[in-house]
């Protein structure tokens, strides 16, 4: 059997941007942009997942509100699932704890000012399709 791991990915929202977040590491992802998560673990569900990785990586508190349709592959065996998240209304600003040296909060228009990772270009512009233009 072939395993299979799920990357969640937020698409963490404001009424008109996106949280953008800049790898620190490994080597070959550093330098890149992607939607903040991780890996789910074992018995673990996906927006417990999320929730757990964006407290660690930004010190936020949010609400999960629905996945965004579809799955992309990353490096075997993982594959990247997007859901979209709000901060609640008495979490901090996100700041890049772990895993990551900057964050930028993009608008529509700026969306595509950013290198993303490769892999996250397709779900970042489904994700674009929310964002008011
Ligand atoms: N979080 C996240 N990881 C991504 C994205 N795109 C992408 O290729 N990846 C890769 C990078 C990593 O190889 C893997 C997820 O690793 P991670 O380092 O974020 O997950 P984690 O916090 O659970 O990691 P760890 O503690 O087990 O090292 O997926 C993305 O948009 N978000």
């Amino acid at each position: 059997m072939t395993e299979r791991i799920v990357v969640v990915g937020a698409a963490l929202l404001d009424a008109d941007h996106l949280l953008a977040a800049r790898r620190s590491a490994p080597p070959e992802l550093a330098g890149r942009w992607e939607l903040p998560g991780g890996k789910v673990e074992q018995g673990e569900t996906p927006e417990a997942a999320l929730t757990r990785e964006l407290r660690e990586e930004l010190g936020v508190e949010v609400e999960v509100i629905d996945r965004v349709p579809g799955e992309w592959p990353l490096r075997p065996p993982y594959v990247l699932q997007v859901w979209t998240a709000h901060l609640l209304p008495d979490s901090p600003e996100p700041k890049p704890l772990q895993d990551h040296d900057e964050l930028r909060w993009l608008s529509r228009d700026e969306l595509w000012s950013v290198p993303w990772l490769d892999q996250d270009i397709p779900a970042v512009k489904k994700v674009a399709t929310r964002l008011p233009t």
